[in-house]
C-alpha cells in the first residue's frame, strides 16, 4: 500500500521508526515531515496527511504527535478522514475491520517504539470486514459526514 505519514515536533522522534518500519513490511512511504525536531502545529501536518489519503494519493495515513489526540481530532475535522489514537493491538486492527479507520494516530509520548511498530504493523494488516453491520454503520459515519 501507499502509506503517508506525519508528525509533529512530538512525534517527529517516533516518525522515523515508523517510517522504517512501514518500508521493511513493503509498502511504499510518504513523509509529509516534519523533517526537523522545531516546533511545528500538528494541524498543519493532519492537513498534508489527510490531503493525501482524501484525494487517494495515499490509501493509509499515519500520525504522530505528542498523545495522539490532537493529530486525530485534527484528522476527523477532515471529510472523508475516519481517525482514531490505537495504543493497543486490538483497536489497532478493529479500528479497520469495523470501522475502516484511514488515518491511525499515535503518542510518541505514551508509546515506546517497539510498541508503536506493532501497532501500525496491525493496522496496516488489518482489513475493512465485508459484514453488513459494518458497512451499514460506516456509511452512517460517511452520511453524517456529507451532512455537516
Ligand atoms: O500531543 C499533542 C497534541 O495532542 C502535541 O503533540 C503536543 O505534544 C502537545 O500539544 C504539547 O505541546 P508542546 O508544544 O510539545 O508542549
Amino acid at each position: 500500500m501507499r502509506i503517508v505519514i506525519g508528525s509533529d515536533h512530538a512525534g517527529f522522534p517516533l516518525k522515523a521508526a515508523i517510517c522504517e518500519h512501514v518500508a521493511a513490511l513493503g509498502h511504499e512511504v510518504e513523509d509529509v515531515g516534519s523533517h526537523t525536531p522545531d516546533p511545528v502545529d500538528f494541524p498543519d501536518i493532519a492537513k498534508a496527511v489527510t490531503e493525501a489519503v482524501v484525494s487517494g494519493e495515499a490509501d493509509r495515513g499515519l500520525m504522530v504527535c505528542g498523545t495522539g489526540v490532537g493529530a486525530a481530532i485534527a484528522a476527523n475535522k477532515v471529510r472523508g478522514i475516519r481517525a482514531a489514537v490505537c495504543h493497543d493491538i486490538h483497536s489497532a486492527h478493529q479500528s479497520v475491520e469495523h470501522d475502516n479507520v484511514n488515518v491511525m494516530c499515535l503518542g510518541a509520548q505514551i508509546v515506546g517504539s517497539w510498541l508503536a511498530k506493532d501497532l501500525v504493523e496491525s493496522y496496516l494488516n488489518a482489513e475493512f470486514a465485508t459484514d453488513e453491520e459494518f458497512r451499514r454503520r460506516v456509511d452512517k459515519l460517511t452520511k453524517m459526514d456529507e451532512e455537516r
